[in-house]
């Protein structure tokens, strides 16, 4: 069968205002203006190392969904399953952001409630949905939102995996929307759809109460569930400015964990995004190369290393940059052996 799409992603896209620089909510004067929402930047990552790719989702038909709808298509992503509410009272989700800088811990307000994201079913598609794509992605955050948009993910997870598409899943635990017991509750029901599961360690040990090392944490979900593929990022804060990011992945049918050396002194420009952009490059190495875990590992890393030095959720980049990065990270990796 062919499909169009290697990856569809459903999710709520919202509009990003942030203050300038370093000024604050409470006090400046202007926002600047972004699109952001994890699926969409799971999916625009994607886009940019070259998958085909669109985003499932239900924005207002008014200016601030044509502004939606815009970035969409400059991000190379597919608006062919955007739906329009036209309702008087059509609303997009917002989210105000303020960056940190030490000890000022960013700062974040949502006002994302009985938005059109909310009305999107599955009567708003017809069937041929679910034969477009390799590929479902979704998240927790979808998840969470409210009953209708929960439903609607659910739905879609299944019609999806009855056709043949790979589901792929990202926690992404947001304590404001849920809380730990209610998303495991609702994610273990999802989990028996699930191929490719993305929790990060912290989240695999804070929700579902998992317990041991990363890895004996990571089969144990491949072991109650059909997932073939687990992915776990893990991160260290040193301070707002400086991150260390690696990951592991498990392949059950090999029963193989994949790892490098974790990048360690990543600038932080803007760390939002960087857990979905991970999901990029994994997927992308996924989707491109079946069973090269350890190369698909590689770019998840890099693209998610990069997309912290980039402003925004949204990431700009193209294979060339993240292949030379993969390729420097290597060497240092390899120098810093040779110091030892
Ligand atoms: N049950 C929980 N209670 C409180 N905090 C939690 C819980 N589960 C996860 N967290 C925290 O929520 C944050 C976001 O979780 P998660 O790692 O799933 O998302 P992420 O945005 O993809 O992260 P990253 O960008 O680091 O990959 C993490 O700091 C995690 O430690
Ligand atoms: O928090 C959310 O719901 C968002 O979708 C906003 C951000 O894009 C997301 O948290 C990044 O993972």
């Amino acid at each position: 069968m062919k499909r169009d799409f290697d990856l569809l992603s459903m999710g709520e896209i919202m509009l990003r205002l942030s203050p300038p620089d370093n000024e604050r909510i409470t006090r400046g004067d202007s926002f600047s203006k972004q699109a952001g929402g994890a699926e969409l930047n799971s999916a625009t990552g994607a886009a940019m190392l070259g998958l085909r790719c669109g985003i499932i989702s239900k924005l207002p038909a008014n200016d601030l969904g044509m502004y939606i709808k815009n970035r969409v298509r400059l991000c190379g992503v597919s608006d062919d399953y955007l739906v329009y509410d036209e309702d008087r009272d059509a609303r997009l989700g917002v989210y105000y952001y303020e960056n940190g800088a030490y000890p000022r811990k960013p700062r974040i307000v949502y006002d994302r409630n009985y938005t059109s994201v909310n009305k999107i079913s599955v009567d708003d598609y017809d069937d041929s949905l679910y034969t477009a794509a390799r590929c479902f992605h979704t998240s927790g955050i979808t998840l969470a939102l409210s009953p209708q948009v929960r439903e609607t993910a659910v739905e879609m997870i299944r019609r999806f995996k009855d056709q043949g598409t790979i589901i792929s899943f990202d926690v992404n635990f947001r304590g404001n929307l849920w809380t730990g017991a209610e998303a495991k509750a609702c994610i273990e029901s999802i989990l028996p759809y699930v191929d490719i599961f993305f929790c990060s360690e912290d989240t695999a040990r804070l929700t579902f109460l998992k317990e041991g090392d990363v890895r004996t944490i990571m089969k144990s979900f491949t072991q109650e569930y059909p997932i073939s593929i687990v992915a776990s990022t893990q991160r260290v804060v040193h301070s707002p400015k400086r991150h260390s990011f690696g990951s592991v992945i498990y392949s059950a049918k090999e029963d193989v964990f994949y790892e490098e050396a974790p990048y360690k002194d990543i600038e932080v420009v803007d760390r939002i995004g960087s857990g979905d952009a991970y999901i990029s490059g994994v997927l992308y190495g996924l989707l491109s190369w079946e069973g090269e875990y350890q190369r698909a590992l590689e770019y998840g890393n890099a693209v998610s290393a990069l997309k912290n030095t980039v402003p925004g959720d949204l990431l700009y980049t193209d294979l060339n940059e993240i292949e030379g990065i993969i390729r420097e990270h290597k060497s240092t990796g390899r120098i810093a052996e040779m110091d030892r």
